[in-house]
């Protein structure tokens, strides 16, 4: 009889933090945390990965910026809300490690330190706001954690807000009041500019930069837009002409500014594009102060080559009381001011604390920014591929023996379902989650999995097979192939030198039905023991009643064989763990030729 060689003892058991990574109320969470915890438990962190439950507790959301009492309201009736604003970095990263989310609006920079002092607890950040370049997206990847934002509820607040830079700036309405205020008349000083029939060229052709081209129409004026990425059809919709940088920039009296701060627009006006500027233009900003090169903007106005600038947002907030640029007696600024109006912060506030608790359930967020969207609805529909995926791979991976590596994981996914009407990215994360962490410390979620993969030089490759017949249920059966490896179970390679196992959900329940060539049927639940051996009468007794005797319970047991009397498999799920002593006799019946235990 060849060696019983496997048992998953011998493999790198998932760290126990891994066991929480999202609070659930609805079933549906169980998808996406690593595994989620029955209902209100309490994660008490102690030193590193270890993990205390207690029951009856809630989640901690960390909220380091005034957020309306809304949102507020809507966090407090699923967690334990902690509002401690003005932190340092220092204080932001020592309390981080205690909290499961954290809000925050443009005024707290969330930075890689953030994210690896937190341990890994910090499941969530939620930018109550639009602009999220004050997280660092690839640390929140890189770590797992998901980045949602509120995406809607400011956009009118900021477009209400660059009108009334606009206008206030045309006018000198600040400069003017400042001026009365200090008991001067100046009424020859303060003679203005007229915004009819002028050009306004909106830089950023989003939401905000589509609501002012919106109000600019209605005050008579001729609006243009410059955005690489502004589909043609919603300008020409609102009236406005889609036309290159530098028209936009050389034919402007007005320049209003509305694109996100990305690695590409950081400073693109500078000191060259003022210089193809049509001298006196005027230049609102309440997108993002890092935009603007500051030092070139003063030299800009200096030099007459625009005339006024209205700006709500600074590189550097709160800028320096020195600031020339501040300071310029042809600035208009605000605070950064775009999205502070009652109703925008009420609304921020619910769509922000929404996507978080939503987060936290395990649910997938509409507004996440560093994750996959997909509809609720394909996720219920998927609900039980995503565990079968996960199960699969966790088995699988387990078969691998010597000290090759995983490298290459082929995935084939049975469909009759149109490949476009099959979203895998989320079965591709589960699978790589089950590749991963049964073999490292590393926790794997939707939003770190390709970039998890990919570091560890993990290749997934995925293919469809068209079926024929009716695409009521999305999958017919999964399969994953794990190539150039060695297997502890002989019997699960493929003639073609691949571990193989397939799986299908059957009435809910994913099912492992194929090992190597030899069909089984055996549910993905609890454990699995897999034996290779004759095919002859009396197997199934001789290992149910070794199980049987120390209490562990068998949940299924099925049979695969190649022909009567000839090579089987034998798939047994167990609810309980056996001890090695009865893995041993196992392995001792003498027509077992090879075995392994296999922890699901
Ligand atoms: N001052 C405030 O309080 C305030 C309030 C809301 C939004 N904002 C800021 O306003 C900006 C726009 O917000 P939004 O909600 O409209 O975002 P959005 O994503 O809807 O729109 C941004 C637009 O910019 C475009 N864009 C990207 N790169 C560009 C480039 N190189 N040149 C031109 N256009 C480019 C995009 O295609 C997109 O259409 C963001 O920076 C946001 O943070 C500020
Ligand atoms: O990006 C945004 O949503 C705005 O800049 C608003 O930022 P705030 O939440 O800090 O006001």
């Amino acid at each position: 009889m060849a060696a019983a060689s496997a048992s998953s003892t011998s493999l790198k058991p998932s760290p126990p933090s891994a066991a929480i990574s999202c609070y659930r109320h609805s079933s549906l969470s169980a998808t996406f945390g690593v595994t989620t915890l029955s209902l209100r438990s309490r994660l008490i962190r102690a030193p590193r990965n270890l993990v205390v439950l207690s029951m009856d507790a809630k989640p901690t959301i960390l909220v380091a910026e005034k957020l309306g009492d809304a949102g507020l309201k809507l966090l407090k009736e699923f967690a334990n809300v902690d509002c401690s604003y003005n932190l340092s970095p220092e204080e932001l990263n020592t309390k981080i490690s205690l909290c499961d989310a954290l809000i925050v609006r443009s005024g707290t920079k969330v930075t890689r330190d953030v994210f690896e002092s937190s341990g890994g607890r910090l499941k969530v950040v939620g930018r109550a706001g639009v602009g999220i370049d004050n997280v660092d997206l690839a640390a929140a990847t890189e770590n797992g954690c998901l980045v949602v934002n509120a995406p809607t509820a400011n956009t009118v607040a900021a477009a209400e807000h660059g009108i009334a830079l606009l206008t206030a700036m045309a006018r000198n309405i600040a400069q003017a009041d400042a001026s009365v205020k200090a008991g001067k008349w100046e009424r020859t000083k303060y003679v203005g500019a007229s915004l009819v029939g002028k050009t306004l060229a909106v830089m950023g052709f989003g939401k905000v930069g589509s609501e002012v081209a919106r109000r600019a129409k209605g005050l008579g004026m001729h609006v243009i837009a410059h955005d690489p990425y502004a589909p043609a059809d919603r300008a020409r919709a609102i009236g406005v002409e889609l036309v290159t940088f530098d028209e936009a920039i050389a034919s402007a009296d007005f320049i209003s500014l509305h694109m996100p701060l990305t690695a590409a627009t950081s400073k693109i006006m500078n000191d060259e594009t003022f210089a193809k500027m049509k001298k006196g233009v005027r230049i609102i900003n309440v997108a993002r102060g890092g935009v603007i090169d500051e030092e070139a903007l003063v030299k800009a106005l200096d030099a007459g080559i625009v005339a006024q600038a209205a700006l709500d947002v600074f590189m550097e907030e709160p800028p320096s009381k020195d600031s020339k640029l501040v300071q310029h007696e042809k600035v208009t600024a605000t605070p950064h001011l775009g999205a502070s109006t009652m109703e925008a912060q009420e609304g921020v506030a619910i769509e922000v604390a929404e996507a978080v608790v939503g987060a936290l359930k395990g649910e997938l967020s509409a507004t996440a920014v560093n994750a996959p969207m997909v509809p609720a609805q394909v996720l219920t529909e998927l609900k039980p591929y995503v565990t079968l995926s996960e199960k699969l791979s966790r088995l699988a991976v387990q078969l691998v023996s010597g000290g090759s590596g995983v490298k290459s994981v082929k995935v084939t996914y049975s469909s009759a379902r149109a490949p476009d009407d099959l979203d895998t990215r989320v079965l591709r994360a589960m699978i790589i989650k089950g590749l991963i962490e049964p073999i490292s410390s590393l926790f794997v979620n939707l939003v770190n999995a390709d970039f998890t993969a990919k570091q560890r030089g993990l290749r997934i490759t995925e293919e469809r097979v068209i079926l024929d017949g009716s695409p009521e249920s999305p999958l017919e059966s999964i399969q994953v192939q794990i190539a150039d490896v060695e297997s502890k179970f002989a019997s699960s390679m493929t003639d073609s030198g691949e571990i193989k196992v397939e799986g299908r959900v059957k009435d809910g329940i994913p099912h492992l039905t194929k090992v190597g060539s030899f069909e089984v049927d055996v549910s993905l639940e609890g454990s699995i023991i897999l034996c290779r051996q004759v095919d002859q009468p009396g197997m199934i007794g001789k290992v149910g009643s070794i199980l049987g005797e120390e209490n562990v319970n068998v949940s299924f047991m099925s049979v695969g064989r190649i022909g009567p009397r000839k090579q089987a498999v034998m798939a047994i799920g167990v609810d309980e763990e056996p001890s090695m002593q009865s893995l041993k006799k196992i392995g001792d019946i003498p027509a077992i030729e090879e075995f392994v235990y296999l922890k699901l």
